[in-house]
């Protein structure tokens, strides 16, 4: 096992990885608050996972809530949910939320317990590639809302991350590609080195080799934790973990959520922010090749989906988070492994874009 510790000014927590963790009770429950312990999941990972992890917490009083599966049910609906089984149990404000499953069920397990009875300890355990690499670190939480992607949401930080890496192996390789795009982020974003490894690694990485992933893993906690340590709360630096999901996120908005998965979403908008800063004329044709190249060896596209039109792309875009005064805000590329944020693009430099962007 590997720990790495996210050294937040004013608290830590250890993310632990390696293979066969789940069932490592006393990894949990030094991190657990009191005696009432609500595991949430869906009905995908519970019948594989739920039991092993509740077999390490015989000593507390456990309850779990099994959710529906897919982005379409991180609602406040769904959160909902989780606030009215802690209430039915008579769960107290010294109880802990453990979210088993991936991003979706990571980012609605920590958001109801960043409001329950004004916040409750969390735990993260993921189970997907992508929430192990970016969603369970960091604490950023919520729900969609239909008009825009994390609309609703909270920072709240977990108590401790468990990366069981034995649990990608029964991830269906669709989802493994998507986890590989944010993968993918952190080498474009700030270590050309590591996206180096990635090239020469990716068919290990997809064949679900033990040591390549784990280093993936590793390496993507280790960025991921720096950049959240420097700005918890995106101020600044951590907007670049946010490559590529302008585009992205209007993407999946646009399809309703659900048809494309976020990590496919966000390859193409990687692509997408690449090619906008090859014409600004920040990165070469070499390094947009490589670019792509990379996506698609990652089982990732790079076209945008069939029938959306460039302006509902822009109008959802208008709505990221990142817009100030008006203007939107991207994150592009001014090297490989060196990212920046600009309000300095023209609307009709990004609608030219999606006007001739290959569709699907
Ligand atoms: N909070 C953050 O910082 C952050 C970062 C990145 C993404 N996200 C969010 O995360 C979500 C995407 O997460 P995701 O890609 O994990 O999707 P997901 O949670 O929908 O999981 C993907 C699929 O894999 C299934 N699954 C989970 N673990 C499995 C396993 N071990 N074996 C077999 N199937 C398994 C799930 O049931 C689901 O069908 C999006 O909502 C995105 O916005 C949040
Ligand atoms: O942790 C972050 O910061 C990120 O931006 C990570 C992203 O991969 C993730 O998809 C995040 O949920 C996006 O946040 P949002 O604030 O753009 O909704
Ligand atoms: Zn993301």
């Amino acid at each position: 096992m590997q720990t790495l510790s996210v050294e937040l000014p004013e608290r830590q927590y250890p993310i632990h990885i390696g293979p066969g963790l789940l069932e490592r009770g006393e990894l949990l429950t030094p991190h657990i608050a009191g005696r009432q312990v609500m595991i949430v999941t869906n009905e995908t990972v519970a019948p594989r996972y739920l039991e092993r992890l509740k077999a390490g917490l015989a000593d507390y009083t456990v309850a779990e809530v099994i959710l529906p599966d897919g982005e379409a049910t991180k609602t406040l609906a769904s959160v909902e949910r989780i606030w009215d089984a802690l209430l039915a149990h008579g769960f107290n404000r010294r109880c802990t939320l453990i979210a088993l499953g991936g991003g979706v069920i990571g980012d609605m397990t920590g958001y109801a317990a960043a409001c329950y009875q004004r916040g409750v300890a969390f735990i993260q355990v993921p189970t997907t590639l992508l929430a192990q690499v970016d969603s369970s670190v960091g604490g950023k939480t919520g729900v969609n809302h239909p008009r825009g992607k994390n609309m609703i949401g909270a920072f709240w930080q977990p108590k401790v991350v468990i990366n069981d890496t034995a649990t990608l192996a029964t991830l269906p390789a669709r989802e493994l590609s998507a986890g590989l795009a944010e993968v993918i982020k952190y080498g474009l974003i700030r270590d050309e080195a590591f996206l180096g490894w990635l090239e020469t690694n990716m068919s290990r990485l997809r064949a679900l080799d033990d040591e390549a992933l784990s280093h993936a893993v590793r390496r993507s906690c280790e960025l991921k934790a720096e950049v959240v340590v420097a700005d918890e709360t995106e101020q600044g630096v951590r907007a670049h973990l946010n490559l590529g999901h302008t585009f992205g996120h209007a993407i999946e908005a646009a399809m309703g959520y659900g048809s494309w998965l976020h990590g496919e979403a966000v390859g193409a908008g990687m692509v997408m922010a690449a090619a906008l800063s090859a014409r600004l004329g920040w990165i070469s044709e070499t390094a947009l090749q490589r670019t792509e190249r990379i996506i698609a060896a990652a089982g990732l596209p790079r076209h945008a989906p069939a029938g959306v039109e460039a302006e509902r792309l822009l109008e959802l875009m208008r709505l990221d988070k990142k817009v100030l005064d008006d203007r939107l805000r991207l994150v592009l590329l001014q090297a490989l492994g060196r990212a920046c944020v600009t309000d300095e693009v023209a609307d009709t430099q990004v609608r030219e874009l999606l006007v001739g962007w290959p569709r699907q």
